[in-house]
């Protein structure tokens, strides 16, 4: 199978590498041509841990590039799946430079790009832009993080969720169980525990009120997942930022586990030890998916005419976090 990855990053590398080694041609897009370079030159390596050892996965050999050249490459020989892996902020960028000017018939005929994103609002701007291309999520809880432009640790193993995403009077014409189905077997091949799903918007829900409660807290409080249960004060601010969104739900009518809250406190026991990514993003000064998290939440929430202050209150926090404007 032919997948191209964008974004040479934490979860990029990972699957990436992983796909690689069981024989799927892998091309993975980067910012930088120093990473494309050291891609082409020595492949992926992927470490975790087992136990107290550390196992060494590689060197895996892949085709890289710069995604700003990776056009008439792509419109010569296109993939069959495109993972879009970059974080939020870039998929704009990347719609309307990339994806965008691709061979629109030839993008129309690939078997879908599958975006890993947390946050909601980026299927909706390719919905907008290219309406006609299978469009997938992956609701993932694999942990990774990128130790140098080839290099990669495999912090935890987790779910894949894969649903499509297209309107819904376009999915009838797609007959696409098979090729979803050949890529979930590629995926489990690679060693990623995955699932399609035919309610993916409800994953997504349900990553994103996980993320909006853990996140914004491990980042102000500059501490690990596990390290939210130790007060009560703590579980308390969680509590709040968990019912007021669960109230924007409801009056969104979006559909929720009535076990939620066990599944976030049960998700900072299971990564007790884990930097949250956006704890991660502003400890080395990076911009935050915050806006895409807790932000969404206020604008579900302003779409009904209701506020979510304490959602509101994170997303202020944590971009006045930022030492400069953007
Ligand atoms: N890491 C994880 O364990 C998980 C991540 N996610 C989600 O997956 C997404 C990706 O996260 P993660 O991999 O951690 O993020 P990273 O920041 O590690 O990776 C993003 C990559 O995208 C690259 N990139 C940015 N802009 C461009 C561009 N214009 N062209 C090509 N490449 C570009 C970056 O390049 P450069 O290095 O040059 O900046 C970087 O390598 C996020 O939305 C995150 O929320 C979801 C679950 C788990
Ligand atoms: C689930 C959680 C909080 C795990 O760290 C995560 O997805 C993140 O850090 O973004």
């Amino acid at each position: 199978m032919k997948i191209d990855i964008i974004g040479g990053g934490s979860l990029g590398l990972l699957f990436a590498g992983k796909l690689a080694s069981v024989g799927n041609e892998v091309r993975v897009w980067c910012r930088g041509q120093e990473q494309a370079v050291l891609l082409n030159s020595e492949g992926i390596l992927i470490n975790s841990n087992e136990g107290s050892s550390v196992i060494e996965l590689g060197p895996l050999a892949v085709e890289a590039g710069v995604l700003e050249e990776s056009i008439s490459k792509w419109d010569e020989t296109p993939s069959d799946w495109i993972f879009l892996m970059t974080k939020q902020k870039e998929i704009e960028k990347v719609v309307s430079r990339i994806l965008t000017r691709l061979d629109y018939n030839r993008l129309v005929e690939i078997k879908g790009i599958l975006c890993f994103q947390n946050g909601v609002g980026h299927i909706e701007l390719l919905k907008g832009a290219i309406p006609h291309c299978r469009i997938y999520s992956a609701i993932t809880t694999e942990a990774a993080r990128k130790d140098s432009h080839n290099k990669v640790f495999h912090a935890g193993h987790g779910m894949t969720m894969v649903g499509s995403q297209v309107h819904k009077e376009l999915e009838e014409g797609m007959n696409s169980d098979i090729d979803e189905k050949a890529l979930l077997s590629e995926l489990q091949k690679a060693g990623f525990q995955c699932d399609l799903s035919k309610e993916i918007v409800n994953h997504m829900y349900r990553k994103l009120l996980i993320n909006a409660v853990i996140n914004p807290l491990t980042a102000i409080w500059r501490i690990q997942n596990g390290e939210l249960l130790v007060s009560s004060q703590r579980i308390d601010l969680m509590r709040k930022l968990f019912d007021e969104g669960i109230e924007v739900y409801n009056a969104c009518g979006i559909v929720w586990d009535i076990d939620l809250w066990d599944q976030i406190m049960n998700v900072c026991k299971m990564t007790s030890s884990n930097t949250s990514s956006m704890y991660k993003d502003v400890k080395v000064g990076h911009s935050t998916e915050i806006q895409w998290i807790n932000g969404s939440i206020v604008s579900l929430a302003e779409s009904q005419g209701i506020h979510a202050n304490y959602h509101q209150m994170m997303v202020e926090l944590i971009e006045g976090m930022k030492e400069k404007e953007e």
